[in-house]
């Protein structure tokens, strides 16, 4: 068997629809790193576990996303139990055509993840792929982070590929607390590397998607893939390149969870064997469904073979 591990924040998730009786809140499991395990776990074959690292409390609501998590067969028996804190919570908003999100997370027990270096040793070590985000790097503490990063390196130099996806949050990273340096550090210890232009140009100044792509790579990554929403994707690849444009998608319901899906699926399509180019196109494919969709993970039958060719 060969193993898929991700490492980030599962959260409670609210979204909102509005019916002829009012408005009405859904509540969900979802999370950027595990929303991208899920669709990786959609779509990887049978020769591939896949294990969510995180942390969580022992509360009601902890205890409802871990069963969805092994529910949706991925591995919890390593995720780390801190008793006296709870999960963090998030609302999405739509506004101005895109998704947008309030946190209630300062206190959650994800925060935590990082502090038993062991438990996080044994979560990544034997793994064939390893995934983490700038969300998971942004709820740490400047030392767990750094201990983290120390960890995936490890595993990378074990014979780990690792995958991160800087998901800029600026909300998450209080001034000066070096969002520019983690995410150099980050990626530094990456094989591949998926920003999306969106979030890199507002704190980076990028002038293109070849700048945010040339700037991966000079940190040390071997394969970038920037998202652009539907615009084209750009993707430098052992010193090639090439775009790739998303096909069109009717009524987008919520944008939550497109960069995550597309993670997700290009980075289980890569793990079986395809190429870069086929790998996008699938990527595409399934960040067009979730975005037909409320919250970020979809109903599982939309990810079905004949859905997703
Ligand atoms: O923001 C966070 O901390 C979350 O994890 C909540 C969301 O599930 C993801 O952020 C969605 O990510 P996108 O794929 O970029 O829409």
């Amino acid at each position: 068997m060969r193993g898929f591990v991700a490492i980030g924040e599962a959260m409670v998730e609210l979204s909102s629809r509005v019916g002829a009786d009012g408005e009405s809140w859904r509540m969900a499991v979802a999370g950027d790193t595990l929303n991208t395990a899920w669709y990786a776990r959609a779509l990887l074959d049978g020769d591939w576990t896949v294990s969510y690292f995180t942390a969580l409390g022992t509360d009601r609501y902890s205890r409802r996303i871990r069963d969805f998590i092994t529910a949706s067969g991925i591995e919890t028996g390593l995720i780390r139990t801190v008793p006296d804190r709870r999960p963090g919570l998030y609302m999405i908003h739509q506004q101005d055509g895109d998704r947008h999100f309030t946190y209630w997370r300062d206190m959650s027990a994800a925060r935590l993840l990082a502090d038993d270096t062991d438990a996080l040793r044994r979560a990544v070590l034997g793994a064939d792929i390893v995934y983490f985000s700038g969300i998971t790097l942004a709820i740490l503490q400047a030392d767990r982070r750094a201990a983290l990063i120390a960890e995936v390196a490890a595993a990378r130099a074990a014979g780990a590929r690792v995958a991160f996806d800087p998901n800029i949050r600026p909300a998450l990273w209080s001034g000066g607390d070096g969002l520019k340096a983690s995410l150099a550090a980050a990626a530094a210890v990456s094989d591949v590397v998926l920003p999306t232009f969106g979030d890199e140009l507002p704190l980076f100044g990028d002038k293109d998607l070849l700048a945010t792509a040339r700037r991966y790579c000079a940190y040390g990554a071997r394969e970038v893939v920037v998202k652009n929403g539907a615009e084209a994707t750009l993707v430098l690849h052992h010193g090639g390149q090439f775009e790739s444009l998303p096909p069109r998608v009717g009524e987008v319901v919520d944008a939550t969870g497109a960069g995550d899906s597309f993670n997700g699926a290009y980075l289980a399509r890569r793990a079986m064997g395809d190429p870069p180019e086929a790998a996008v196109r699938m990527a595409h494919r399934v960040a067009g469904i979730c975005i037909r969709h409320p919250g970020a993970l979809v109903p599982p039958h939309t990810l079905a073979p004949e859905q997703v060719p």
